[in-house]
């Protein structure tokens, strides 16, 4: 038998580390090792010595690692519909945009991945997600496409595959042809699970079940949806208490609250995050709380939308996992997710907290080892700590934008964005200085907006 080959290892020292673990161990001088795709030891001053088959030593010399940024909430699709209504509040921008979110098309699909992805991954996501839910006719494998994309990128991933079952004729939002059947939505999504769910410790890619929203879906659909998801034990998502409107629907519809109303179908459990989550009252909260519910925080999208300010110090205290989200581009047409750690800390300090609610330490946790809870993944992802994945970014803070702000963390919540010299997904390096090493960001880019047109012209002759 041959002899098992020996692990080759990656060596980074002379950075400033923030490890994210449950005592938020930091060092001000530490060093990494990578042995293939997993931490091997992590510490201060200098790595060990006597390494074997070290094959690349990295001075990371004014630059903080953190773990690498998940992201916990999107729709790619969108990428290609940027900039449009952009004076609305949730359900006119939906009303406005669904007739042209209903022709898109695979290759328009696999092209918006692709931008949606590259502005992510070369700002420090490693581990990525996308909700997506508008399938049309005969559009093509959308799910097979986006998964496509993440895997070229080398980005980890997690399709949430989503569906809308109610339209205009039941008194819901959607247009009648932007739907499924109930039936086709739900075999379509276990067909996804079964053809791409990856339930190992370091899997690239994972599937979620994931209903749209109160306003677009049936009851049996969310009820279903979650038996199926638990007989195939993955996970569940879906987008709740995003606006006062969304509240007031629920209410007229069902006799109850979001929560309430999710709760009665079994979507509420440590299997399940929500996106936004803006509009939650205390008995909310504790609902969340008890069953292990995670939230996705857009705080970006939450203000482009009017939608409120969600409670995330309430629901922190309270033992809520929160993660955070980018949302869909078509509400936050920037695409990055390190600025929402930024916008996480200043926008929740607008809220009854004032500058008690969130800390940059706080909102670099939700950025990371938050948004690996929420995924179902903080066994193996989110924090740097030996045994765990090699996920992690190295932000330079030793130029303009930072060198004068002295502790490091402060310098990458608080300041400019930060630029990433390297960042690793399961120990392969797939960005160095902000440029993506396995997609073409200017043939992205030109292929996005040709797509937008063609999409666009579509909308209009139709
Ligand atoms: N922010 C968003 N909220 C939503 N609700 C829903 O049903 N779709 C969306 C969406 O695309 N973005």
């Amino acid at each position: 038998m041959a002899a098992p080959s020996a692990a080759q290892r990656i060596v980074i020292e002379n950075a400033a580390i923030a490890t994210v673990d449950a005592n938020d161990t930091e060092y001000a001088s530490g060093y990494l090792v990578v042995a293939d795709n997993k931490i091997e030891s992590i510490g201060a001053g200098k790595a060990p010595e006597g390494l074997e088959n070290v094959v690349r030593r990295i001075d990371a010399t004014g630059h903080l690692i953190t773990p690498g940024l998940v992201n916990t909430h999107h729709h790619f699709y969108q990428w290609i519909t940027r900039g449009l209504a952009t004076d609305h509040n949730l359900f006119n921008w939906l009303v406005a945009l669904y007739p042209t979110w209903s022709r898109i098309d695979e290759s328009m699909v696999r092209v918006a991945a692709q931008g949606s992805l590259a502005m992510m991954a070369r700002g420090g996501v490693t581990t990525a997600m996308d909700h997506h839910y508008v399938y049309p006719k005969n559009s093509g494998d959308l799910s097979g496409a986006i998964i496509g994309a993440a895997s070229d990128m080398g980005v980890r991933f997690t399709l949430a595959r989503g569906s809308m079952d109610m339209s205009e004729k039941d008194g819901f939002l959607p247009p009648d042809f932007a739907v499924e059947t109930t039936e086709g939505a739900l075999a379509a999504t276990e067909e996804t699970v079964k053809k791409f769910h990856d339930a190992s410790f370091d899997a690239m890619t994972q599937v979620a079940v994931a209903p749209c929203s109160p306003f677009s879906i049936s009851t049996q659909l969310l009820k279903q949806g979650a038996e199926l998801a638990r007989r195939l034990g993955v996970r569940m998502h879906t987008h709740g208490s995003e606006t006062v409107e969304e509240e007031k629907f629920c209410h007229e519809l069902f006799g109850m609250g979001p929560t309430d109303y999710f709760e009665s179908t079994g979507f509420l459990g440590e299997d399940v995050w929500m996106a936004h989550c803006v509009h939650m009252n205390d008995s909310d909260i504790a609902a969340f709380a008890r069953t292990g519910t995670g939230v996705a925080h857009c705080p970006s999208s939450n203000a482009r939308l009017a939608a409120g300010i969600a409670r995330v110090p309430d629901m922190l205290k309270a033992g809520v996992p929160v993660g955070l989200g980018v949302d869909g581009t078509a509400s936050n047409e920037s695409g990055e997710l390190h600025t929402e750690l930024r916008n996480a800390l200043l926008i929740n300090r607008l809220g009854a907290h004032r500058e008690a609610a969130l800390n940059a330490r706080q909102a670099l946790r939700l950025g990371t080892y938050g948004g690996a809870q929420v995924l179902g993944r903080a066994d193996n992802i989110g924090s740097l700590e030996a045994g765990k994945l090699a996920d992690f970014v190295l932000w330079k803070i030793d130029g303009l934008g930072h060198s004068s702000i002295a502790d490091p963390v402060t310098a990458v919540v608080f300041g400019a964005a930060a630029p990433v010299t390297a960042s690793f997904v399961n120990g392969r390096q797939i960005v160095e200085n902000n440029r993506l090493l396995f997609a073409d960001e200017e043939q992205i880019a030109r292929d996005a907006r040709a797509e937008a047109q063609r999409l666009a012209r579509i909308t209009a002759q139709s």
